[in-house]
């Protein structure tokens, strides 16, 4: 697996300077109302500069001027934070722009061979290209083999073979043939292809906020209104004990006390988590689909593939009673001939390397019957009329019994025997006659049982859905530790499992990479298709995996959990940071005119405008400690949520309340000689 890896370079931070400054521009500020109210309590600081007793009585200048000058510092941190987060995907999405150019395209038409300019090609185009050439959009190979580098996609420098039909067959616009030719149809109109779907993903352009983002927002926008009422009415209540609160106090105070810290940080958490999940070289086409991914319940994940190797290897034929293994080497070749999966080729390799042979004349002629998942065989009608199949069990076992024909004895016992060493059997028959058993052995992938492990720790179930009988199904499922298996399952059984978790109020994610698994990749929550796939597959999924590596959903998750706890630790400790500098800053208001105020004095601030100004400072630096934190995300171990909700209140929410104590005394202790 290759993941994509861009640090933060020098460019990025200068980059991210400057677009602090851009942002200042209010019309953007606007979008973040926490922050724009900062930003308007610096303009009017900024404005009593110049005209001291514009709202009568007179404010302290440099008093003032602080204020001012921390306020600007507050929203300048913010802006940074946010465009901090930015500037990757921007680098990113500036790398992938090289590989967008215009290029030709051989254009099959009417009258033969037109080489046209790749912008000019539309949906349903079909173009050709050849050994060296680049592809020019995304589409679905309709003729021949190539082997293709797509290593300006994916990072990965190992080619790939694509070929017409089957699940292999998509391509990308902006890869590259490097050996023999295909006939691709094109599958994208100009400006909708993968390439530009992606640099506008990892670029942000499209971003919107998620529905959480925007809960949060709603929660930390009438805090913001309830505080700005309080901080209003503060001075009729204070005009009633004869203390005239000054304007750049009160601004203060109002800033003090409004979420600034998660406002600041808000955006730039939920950014940094989706360039966390495309630095894994995954792409996740919402944000949405990000966060969904850490409220998942259900992971579906399929055996072969995903939590096996998936290159299930035929090792030993197996005879029927009456019959020799060289017979049913001989008979489960000829069911392979044309099988181009990896089982089928398998089987081929196991009798080359047992030095059999078949009689290829007998194959001459034969019509190819194609593996698939609804019949679960595989084979071909030989020309004098003979069917051979091999396929699983019980499958074979119907087809046979549907021709009169009858189940050899012991040979349930052997088909047992394999399955319940987690291999999978496959029957042999030609017409009504069972001849044995094709071996297939796959091993189950190192570390499935700790990621499973895990997963539960964090309260998700896993479901393996497989195609392969009940007891190779128990077998693997115990060894690799899921929850729940269904074997026997065909592709619909999926989509009835999905719905069937979703009734029941749980969120489901699932990988697939095949046309038939499209619908049940729209159905679920979080779908991840392999870029190796279809463009069905491709364009049902909210994610796309462009090393096609399907155990990668269990780190999506873990991303996406991450994320929502990033942002719930954050808003916990901005609120308790909150409370804390109210303590500072309310006493120190009010201890000029009622001296009995400076018991609550707990922290000994110097001064009353000390207490204020630090409280004021701490509340800016706070934002930039905490960018760190947001961009990488809070460490995570996994528990359930209940327990992780409790050691995060304790962690967040306490540290929240004390470390503005301990900071805005320290700060206290070099502004005094400033003040
Ligand atoms: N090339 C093949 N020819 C004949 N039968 C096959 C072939 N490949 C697989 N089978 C049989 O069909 C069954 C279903 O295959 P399918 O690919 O749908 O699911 P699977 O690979 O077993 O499971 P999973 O859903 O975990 O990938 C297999 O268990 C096997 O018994
Ligand atoms: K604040
Ligand atoms: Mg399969």
């Amino acid at each position: 697996m290759s993941t994509r890896k861009s640090t933060l370079s020098r460019e990025i931070v200068s980059q991210a300077v400057k677009q602090a400054f851009v942002k200042l521009d209010p019309r953007i500020m606007m979008r973040n109302p926490v922050m724009f109210v900062v930003e308007v309590g610096f303009l009017i600081t900024l404005f009593l500069l110049f005209v001291p007793n514009a709202f009568g009585g007179t404010v302290t200048t440099g008093f003032n001027a602080s204020v001012a000058l921390v306020l600007l510092f507050t929203v300048l941190f913010a802006n940074f934070a946010e465009a901090l987060a930015e500037g990757r995907g921007k680098a990113q999405a500036d790398s992938l722009k090289k590989t967008k150019k215009e290029i030709s395209a051989n254009k099959v038409t009417g009258q033969g061979v037109k080489t046209v300019s790749s912008t000019e090609l539309r949906k349903g185009d079909v173009v050709i290209v050849a050994q060296g050439e680049m592809i020019p959009g995304d589409g679905e190979v309709i003729e021949g083999l190539a082997s293709v580098d797509e290593s300006a996609i994916t990072g990965e420098s190992a080619p790939v073979i694509k070929e017409a039909g089957g699940d292999f067959s998509s391509v990308t616009g902006g890869t590259r043939v490097i050996s023999d030719q295909i006939k691709v149809r094109i599958t994208s109109d100009p400006g909708e292809s993968f390439l530009d779907r992606m640099i506008s993903l990892v670029e942000g352009a499209k971003r919107q906020k998620t529905p959480n983002e925007i809960a949060l927002n709603t929660v930390l926008v009438s805090l913001t209104i309830i505080f700005l009422l309080v901080v209003i009415t503060l001075p009729f209540f204070a005009d009633y004990l004869n203390i005239r609160l000054e304007i750049p106090v009160l601004i203060a105070l109002l800033v003090c006390l409004i979420p600034t810290t998660i406002g600041g940080l808000l955006s730039a958490i939920g950014i940094a988590g989706m360039d966390r999940v495309t630095q894994f070289n995954v792409l996740a086409m919402s944000g949405k689909a990000v966060e969904a991914s850490g409220d998942i319940n259900t992971i579906i994940l399929d055996k072969t593939g995903t939590i096996t190797y998936g290159n299930r290897m035929a090792s030993e034929f197996v005879p029927a009673e009456n019959y020799s293994a060289q017979e049913v080497a001989m008979w489960a070749a000829i069911s392979s001939v044309k099988d181009e999966t990896p089982e089928g080729r398998s089987v081929l390799e196991l009798l080359n390397k047992q030095g059999l042979s078949f009689p290829e004349k007998l194959a001459e002629g034969a019509e190819f019957i194609e593996f698939k998942a609804e019949t679960r065989m595989s084979g071909v009608d030989l020309q004098d009329g003979r069917k051979v199949r091999k396929g699983a069990v019980d499958a074979v076992k119907q087809w046979v019994a549907e021709q009169g024909g009858f189940i050899p004895k012991g040979f349930q016992e052997s088909s047992d025997a394999i399955a319940s060493a987690g291999g999978t059997p496959l029957a042999v028959a030609v017409d009504q006659t069972i001849f044995g058993l094709i071996y297939l052995k796959d091993t189950v992938k190192p570390g499935m049982r700790e990621r499973f492990d895990q997963m539960r720790k964090m309260g998700i179930k896993t479901i393996m859905c497989t195609g392969d009988n009940p007891l190779t199904a128990a077998t693997i499922a115990a060894e690799a530790g899921v929850d729940a298996f269904i074997a026997e399952s065909k592709p619909e059984d999926k989509i009835a499992v999905i719905r069937r978790e979703q009734a029941e109020g749980k969120l489901v994610a699932m990988t697939g990479d095949g046309t038939n698994d499209a619908p049940a990749l729209a159905q679920a929550d979080v779908g991840i298709a392999m870029n190796s796939g279809t463009v069905a597959a491709k364009e049902a999924a909210n994610m796309v995996d462009l090393d096609s590596d399907p155990s990668k959903i269990i780190e999506v998750v873990s991303i996406g959990k991450q994320l929502l706890m990033t942002r719930g630790a954050l808003t916990t400790f901005s609120i308790a940071n909150d409370i804390a500098k109210y303590f500072a800053i309310i006493p120190a208001m009010f201890m000029v005119a009622i001296p009995e105020m400076k018991v609550l004095n707990i922290m000994g601030l110097h001064s009353p405008l000390s207490a204020i100004l630090s409280a004021l400072i701490f509340n800016a630096i706070i934002i930039p400690l905490l960018i760190p934190l947001a961009m990488k995300g809070v460490a995570y171990k996994p528990m359930s949520s209940s327990r992780l909700l409790s050691r995060n209140l304790l962690i967040y929410g306490l540290g929240g309340v004390i470390v503005p104590f301990i900071g805005i005394k320290l700060i206290d202790l070099l502004v005094q000689f400033m003040v």
